[in-house]
């Protein structure tokens, strides 16, 4: 797979504001959740903002890597498993957090470590659509979003190429 052609650029300012979203979608659904288990990396940074919004103290992470180079997967690796507490009940009242799902291989992964737990991301691509309970913004698959922590300013070419802005 090579890099999409079209890219979905997020600020942080944009990036807290969806996550702050995602926290009140969460909110309404009434769910008491006793902990988070975010997907690393990129499931750190909303999983720091909804447990604040949420007031969910408990939170454990399940490490992960299957991007190896950019935007090429390859097999998963789990390099940190989920706290037994957590994953003897199959993940009841467990809410995993995760910034986006895309093929939803990552997702499918923990949730068979997690099958009664509460999926929820930032961004979905079709494909990943099925595996996530909640989410905020859909993008097309061949869509790359850019996170803020992967960004730095440059130049920017038009949409239509061809002519400099
Ligand atoms: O739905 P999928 O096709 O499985 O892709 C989604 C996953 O890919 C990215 O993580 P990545 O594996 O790149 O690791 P990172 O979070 O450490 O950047 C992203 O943060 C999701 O976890
Ligand atoms: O669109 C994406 N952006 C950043 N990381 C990713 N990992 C899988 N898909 C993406
Ligand atoms: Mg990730």
């Amino acid at each position: 797979m090579s890099l999409p052609d079209k890219a979905f650029p997020v600020s942080w300012d944009q990036f807290h504001r969806d996550a702050r979203a995602l926290a009140w979608r969460l909110a309404g659904l009434n769910s008491e959740f006793k902990a988070i288990v975010c997907i690393t990396r990129g499931g750190l940074v909303p999983a720091a903002i909804i447990s604040r919004e949420l007031n969910i103290r408990l939170i454990d992470t399940v490490c992960v890597a299957s991007y190896h180079d950019y935007a090429n997967q390859g097999e998963m690796n789990l390099l940190k498993s989920i706290a037994p507490e957590l994953t003897a009940d199959g993940g009841e009242g467990v809410l995993v957090v995760d910034d986006l799902t895309d093929t939803g291989k990552t997702a499918a992964e923990v949730r068979t470590m997690l099958p009664k737990a509460h999926f929820a991301c930032l961004y979905a691509k079709p494909k990943g659509v099925p595996t996530i309970d909640t989410f905020i913004t859909e993008v097309s698959q061949d869509t790359w979003i850019y996170f803020p922590w992967d960004m730095g300013f440059t130049y920017q070419e038009p949409i239509a190429k061809g002519h400099r802005g």
